[in-house]
């Protein structure tokens, strides 16, 4: 019987099997194939580690080489005035509705504050821009620094400029010391003010973020006049804004009123003004807030609208969702325009009068 098999059916049999053998193959391998097993595992799990990774970084991110952010541990053996806790200022209010300390002369003592964080030790940086005729303010503001700002702790000041040669040389304390960052010169005030929002979000990320525990960002034309320490760190510390903490009403805090900008509060809303001349808190959530205001900005600009007072509107947008962990009084930025109201009994650092129309490129 097999010899009636002749040689090209055995030829025939060889090819149909290959055939077979192929369409199988290609069935197989085929994506859309019903057992495919792992379609979703192309990009997603990277996406997803990404994520761990920043939470797992932030969480971490409060601690350094001396001690951990956030730790009150104090000396033994201390000297200081026993507290009360039934004195104390009684003209003022200290404690915000979220009960986060609201920081006046006489709600702190420096001799305590000042151990708890020296035992910290944390490494602050104060960012500081000074583009266009602004470098004229930086030798004050940079000299008081050195008597008031943080004395005693290590402080790196970076100063963001469009022209390195007129940053002063100023005689600096131990463990402190200026970075000078370059970034572009601009023709609106305005382009200054907001890029602050992105050139401080790009240089946290290439290189600030490894240097520092605490940031504040600050106006250059202000000078220190007295003590402004350790009593104002926290994750999020955020200044009364001079002209609206006494007497002004929610709806008429100057916020961003027009729905169409990012940075809109409707009128029933709001605890506090805050000022965009002074606000600090550790890296991170400074970051995010930082990186949050220039984000905003950005969505506007593409809707052809700027907030009416640029990065503060959205600082003050974040800060009412986001509670500040600790509000400091408008001792932390005062100002040389108006007399100071009595409750003010230590002007730490104040705005200076200047010529708007003069310095400010138009
Ligand atoms: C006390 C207070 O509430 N200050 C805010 C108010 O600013 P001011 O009216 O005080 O604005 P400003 O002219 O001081 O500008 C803010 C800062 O940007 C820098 N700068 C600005 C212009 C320039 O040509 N070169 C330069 O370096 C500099 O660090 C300056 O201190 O409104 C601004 C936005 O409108 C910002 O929200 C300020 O933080
Ligand atoms: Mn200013």
């Amino acid at each position: 019987m097999l010899r009636n098999i002749s040689k090209t059916d055995l030829a025939l049999c060889f090819v149909g099997l290959i055939v077979l053998s192929s369409a199988i193959y290609v069935i197989f391998r085929s994506d859309d194939f019903a057992f495919d097993i792992c379609p979703p595992c192309k990009e997603e799990p990277e996406v997803l580690f990404d994520e761990i990774v920043d939470t797992v970084r932030s969480s971490h991110d409060r601690t350094n080489s001396s001690g951990k952010i956030g730790d009150l541990k104090m000396d033994a053996r201390l000297q200081y005035p026993q507290p009360s806790s039934m004195k104390g200022r009684t003209d003022v209010n200290s404690v915000t509705n979220w009960n986060a300390p609201l920081v006046w002369e006489g709600t702190f003592d420096p001799v305590v504050i000042d151990n708890i964080y020296h035992k910290i030790n944390p490494r602050i940086a104060l960012v500081v821009f000074a583009v266009g005729k602004y470098t004229r303010f930086l030798k004050d503001f940079l000299e008081s620094g050195e008597k008031y700002f943080l004395y005693g702790f290590r402080v790196t000041y970076y100063v963001f400029t469009d022209n390195e040669h007129e940053v002063p040389k100023i005689v600096l304390g131990e463990g402190r010391k200026i970075t000078v960052l370059t970034v572009p010169s601009a023709k609106r005030w305005q382009d200054v003010v907001l890029g602050r929002m992105k050139w401080a979000t790009i240089a946290i990320d290439k290189q600030i973020r490894g240097e520092a525990d605490y940031l504040f960002m600050m106006d250059v034309d202000s000078v220190f006049y007295n003590r402004f320490g350790a009593e104002s760190l926290s994750p999020l510390s955020a200044v009364l804004h001079r002209l609206y903490f006494e007497y002004t009403k929610r709806e008429d805090f100057p916020y961003e009123r027009r729905p169409e900008s990012k940075a809109y509060i409707p009128p029933d809303e709001g605890d506090y003004y805050y000022t965009a001349a002074v606000w600090g808190g550790c890296l991170e959530d400074m970051y995010k807030l930082v990186r949050y205001c220039y984000e905003q900005s950005e969505e506007d600009a593409k809707n052809n609208i700027e907030a009416v007072w640029q990065e503060e509107s959205h600082l003050n947008k974040y800060l009412l969702y986001n509670k500040p962990t600790k509000v400091l009084s408008s001792e932390y930025l005062s100002s040389d325009y108006e007399k100071v109201p009595p409750m003010i009994k230590v002007v730490r650092i104040s705005q200076l009068v200047k010529d708007y129309g003069q310095i400010r490129p138009h």
